[in-house]
């Protein structure tokens, strides 16, 4: 909405602009004006509408042509004033007038305009016969209104008016000619109306329609309100009211009826408390909320949004077997502007037997995203109206940031940790997995959803995803471990391939060549790194090759001072196992414990911690034998 409106007067000479302006302004009738008032400024609390308003004399005698178009080029709404008893002075609206301003505005950016038929205490009758047709021809016309600034009558309603055309022009959402609401204005209060109807059943009950009234309007409905509106709408249209509540139709009509009752204020209230601009579209402020990440941060959703994240899946998951079919997964996405998810989300997060988004591999997706891409995430929050139904003053509220240094701080001199206070422990953690083509990468991450080759052979190939995301239990605490395959074939890896919480090298043990590959890239890029790496031999169910190396691949880890290598496979017959992944994770917490050099067997215990905290640590990983059972 426009902070500041400049109301510009114009018509023949003698019409009596100047005169309704001094009216306005002194409440008489001045009998001696000047050709043209000085520029006023209305502060804004004394506007209906509360916003600045500027009125702008115009006379001929003391302006030039080139003087007009500037001050018509500057005003928002521009009033063509006539008089009443001065068929000339009407003539000239549309000989002269429309058509100069015309010449003189883009044919989208129309300013609005107002007839004023002044001087209506001079005649017993009214102009609107003539006027009508000429509010019929030009659609730039907002209103049309008759007034006298003798007898003060319609002054202030005039001023109205063309702040109120203005701040809610009835343009984008109506079209006079068809009696009928713009497409795009349809489309946005159908959203708006899917939003709002927080069970999905097509309905809005009377708790629904109260919390719209209230994010909209600030007031509770009183319940007679409440009737009344339904009966108004009952007796308007078929199917408007269904089980006590408004349907889209009856909610469509509502603001029809609005608009044509000249109350369109009330729908553009609507419409911009749900986001959307003056062209009915929904803003940049509102989708993508400023929200600075400082650097070496990473992005996660608030536990309110899970909450929020959960109420939406509930309410599309109409069946009610925690996956979303393709169906259920369109209807979500029903108030986006386009479908955000392809056919690889499906290969990225857990699914159902029959291949559709389980709630898991839902809330995966959508922590996938805000850890990648947080913009996005708001873009896409904004489209559910996340800071509405949460009440929120905008999208970023959504967001927690998060330092990317491990959580848990130790001090190994004395002995001393810092755990961090709890609610800013991260737990989204990032896994790069490196190795050669075909050593195994994509099984990896595909296995990590639960898909052994079997399954993973029924992928496709354009659906393939270079990303999974899957929850992981650490000391009883749930985590999100994000695995990303780095493209093999580069000489170079960027910052993007090089940044992340743990890295997995992966070799396929069948293969002699592949070690290789992983040796070179830990010497170029890992060795002198705090990353911690570990070391896979995938393919453990094939034969074991001798690796054109010059160390094996044990003696390599030995050296270095990581992990043995560990044997891996997805050829099971059930999911494969996930107590590799849960290593990871607990790796990229603890990044200083995995770089102790230790056994694997005995290396989470031995890790050279204070007793204190072993005991916490203890107590949390018996929670989280209990709870994997
Ligand atoms: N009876 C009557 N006379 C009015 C009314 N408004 C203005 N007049 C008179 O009409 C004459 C012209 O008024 P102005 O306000 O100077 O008209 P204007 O449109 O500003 O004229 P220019 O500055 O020359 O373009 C003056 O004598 C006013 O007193 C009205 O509502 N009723
Ligand atoms: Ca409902
Ligand atoms: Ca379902
Ligand atoms: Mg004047
Ligand atoms: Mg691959």
């Amino acid at each position: 909405m426009r902070k500041d409106v400049r109301i510009l007067l114009v018509g023949e000479p003698k019409v009596g602009k100047t005169s309704l302006i001094m009216s306005l302004v002194s409440e008489e009738f001045p009998d001696d004006v000047p050709l043209r008032a000085e520029e006023i400024t209305i502060p804004a609390d004394v506007t209906p509408e509360r916003v600045p308003t500027h009125i702008v004399d115009y006379s001929e005698a003391e302006q030039s042509d080139e003087q007009l178009y500037q001050e018509i080029s500057k005003a928002n709404v521009i009033c063509i004033v006539y008089s009443v008893n001065n068929k000339k002075s009407i003539e000239k609206v549309t000989s002269h007038w429309i058509p100069l301003i015309n010449d003189r505005t883009d044919k989208d950016s129309r300013v609005p305009l107002i007839l004023v038929g002044n001087k209506s205490d001079l005649v017993e009758h009214s102009s609107m016969e003539t006027i009508l047709p000429i509010m019929n021809q030009y659609s730039d016309i907002e209103t049309c209104v008759e007034c006298s600034a003798k007898n003060l009558k319609n002054i202030s309603e005039l001023f109205y008016y063309a702040q109120k055309a203005v701040l809610h022009p009835t343009g984008p959402l109506y079209c006079p000619e068809e009696k009928e609401m713009k497409p795009s204005c349809i489309k946005a209060l159908t959203r708006i109306f899917k939003v709002s109807d927080l069970d999905n059943d097509g309905i809005l009950n009377d708790n629904e329609l109260n919390f719209f009234q209230r994010t909209c309007f600030n007031t509770p409905l009183a319940p007679q309100a409440l009737e009344d509106v339904k009966n108004v709408v009952r007796k308007n249209v078929t199917d408007g009211v269904k089980n006590n509540g408004l349907t889209l139709k009856g909610f469509l009509f509502l603001h029809t009826l609005f608009i044509q009752r000249g109350r369109h204020e009330t729908t553009w209230t609507v419409l911009r408390r749900f986001g959307y601009g003056d062209d009915l579209e929904l803003q940049q402020e509102y989708l993508f909320p400023l929200l600075k990440i400082p650097v070496d941060c990473t992005t996660e959703l608030s536990h309110n949004t899970y909450l929020f994240l959960q109420s939406v899946f509930d309410k599309h998951d109409k069946d009610r077997d925690c996956a979303l079919s393709p169906e259920e997964v369109k209807d979500l996405f029903k108030v986006f502007p386009y479908m955000p998810w392809g056919p690889d989300v499906n290969n990225t997060v857990c699914t159902n037997d029959q291949g559709w988004i389980t709630y898991q591999g839902y809330l995966s997706q959508w922590t996938l995203t805000t850890y990648l891409d947080v913009q996005r995430c708001l873009e896409y929050l904004g489209y559910l109206g996340y800071s509405i139904i949460c009440e929120q003053e905008s999208q970023a509220a959504a967001i927690t940031v998060h330092l990317k240094s491990s959580p848990l701080t130790i001090v190994t001199r004395n002995k001393r940790i810092d755990l961090q206070k709890k609610q800013t422990q991260r737990s989204v953690f990032r896994c790069n997995i490196l190795g050669a083509r075909g050593s195994g990468k994509t099984s990896f991450l595909q296995a990590f959803l639960g898909r052994n080759l079997q399954k993973q052979r029924k992928i496709r190939e354009d659906h393939k995803s270079f990303y999974s995301i899957n929850t992981t239990y650490v000391y009883g605490q749930e985590k999100y471990l994000l695995l990303h395959e780095v493209m093999p074939d580069m000489d170079f890896l960027s910052e993007a391939d090089l940044a992340c919480d743990v890295v997995c090298l992966v070799y396929d043990v069948n293969n002699p060549r592949s070690f290789e590959y992983c040796a070179k890239i830990y010497k170029q890029y890992f060795m002198d790194s705090k990353t911690p790496c570990m070391v896979i031999a995938s393919k453990s169910d094939l034969h074991e090759a001798r690796q054109h190396y010059s160390l094996t691949p044990l003696d390599f880890c030995r050296k270095h001072k990581l992990h043995p290598p560990q044997p891996w496979t997805c050829n099971t017959v059930d999911a494969p196992g996930k107590e590799l992944y849960t290593k990871l994770t607990t790796m990229a917490m603890y990044p200083h414990m995995a770089q102790a050099n230790l056994k694997s067997s005995t290396f989470w215990l031995r890790a050279s911690v204070g007793a204190t905290v072993f005991a916490v640590l203890g107590f949390a990983m018996y929670r989280a034998i209990i709870k994997q059972r």
